[in-house]
């Protein structure tokens, strides 16, 4: 396993639009190598300004020849403001138009599953349609950190951590709302690099914590979250400040 790289920027505008210069740049990298690019999104305050960042200086990417799956998901219905889905669509995927096809959101739960875990089988089922029997490639999964270090919806202590399935249901979550549908630790440590994006001083224990190589993703589930080719750690100031 690499060592994760550490980036630190001044606030968390210039982290958004330096993470979305580098983002753009290895999905462009990507499909020069494979013909295609995949990215995990993550919703949350700088998930989100990453991708209109993105919206507003994406270069010139194809974004026709990209695939766009979810980390994780509320268990709300689809015009729900706390959709995940509903926030990148709003700030970059309506935007730039990546087409229908390969745009691939976690189900809403008025999608027609009865449950949370026939949803996560649902999506199970779509991650290995388009990778033809496996999981497919993922060149970049963004993921971000909650203050307790939650990464997607896989919270500390959570049976979800020990989940081997690639998509679980997760229930009596302890941030609002409670029920959600999260990619497992199988489908995270299987992308090829995981980039953790995190602003503000709430986030700063958190971060420490996970750099210190004494926490396991057990109790700490962004200390488990590393990439198969890289891990990067991309902090504004204020969420670096308890480094040492
Ligand atoms: O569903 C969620 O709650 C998010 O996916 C979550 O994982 C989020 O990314 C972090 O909690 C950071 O959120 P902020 O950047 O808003 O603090």
């Amino acid at each position: 396993m690499t060592a994760p790289e550490v980036v630190v920027r001044p606030d968390a505008d210039d982290l958004a639009a330096t993470v979305a210069r580098e983002l753009v740049a290895r999905l462009t990298a990507a499909q020069a190598e494979h013909g295609t690019a995949s990215v995990v999104l993550t919703g949350g305050g700088i998930g989100t300004a990453v991708l209109r960042a993105v919206a507003a200086d994406g270069g010139d990417l194809d974004w026709t020849r990209v695939d766009v799956w979810w980390g994780d998901e509320r268990w709300v219905p689809a015009a729900d403001d706390d959709r995940n889905e509903k926030g990148a669509r709003e700030a970059l995927l309506d935007v730039v138009g990546v087409p229908a096809d390969r745009v691939h959101p976690i189900p809403a739960s008025d999608a027609g599953f009865a449950e949370p875990e026939d949803a996560a089988a649902a999506y199970a089922a779509e991650l290995t349609r388009v990778g033809d029997g496996a999981l497919p490639r993922i060149d970049v999964l963004l993921l971000g950190v909650g203050p307790e270090g939650h990464v997607a919806s896989i919270f500390p202590d959570s049976p979800a951590v020990d989940d081997p399935r690639p998509v679980v249901a997760v229930r009596d979550c302890p941030k609002p709302p409670p029920t959600r549908v999260s990619l497992g630790y199988g489908v995270i440590t299987g992308a090829e690099e995981v980039w953790l994006l995190v602003s503000g001083e709430g986030k700063a224990e958190a971060v420490a914590r996970a750099l210190s190589g004494r926490e396991t993703a057990t109790t700490l589930p962004a200390a488990g979250a590393v990439g198969r080719t890289a891990t990067r750690w991309l902090l504004d100031a204020e969420a670096a400040s308890q480094l040492t």
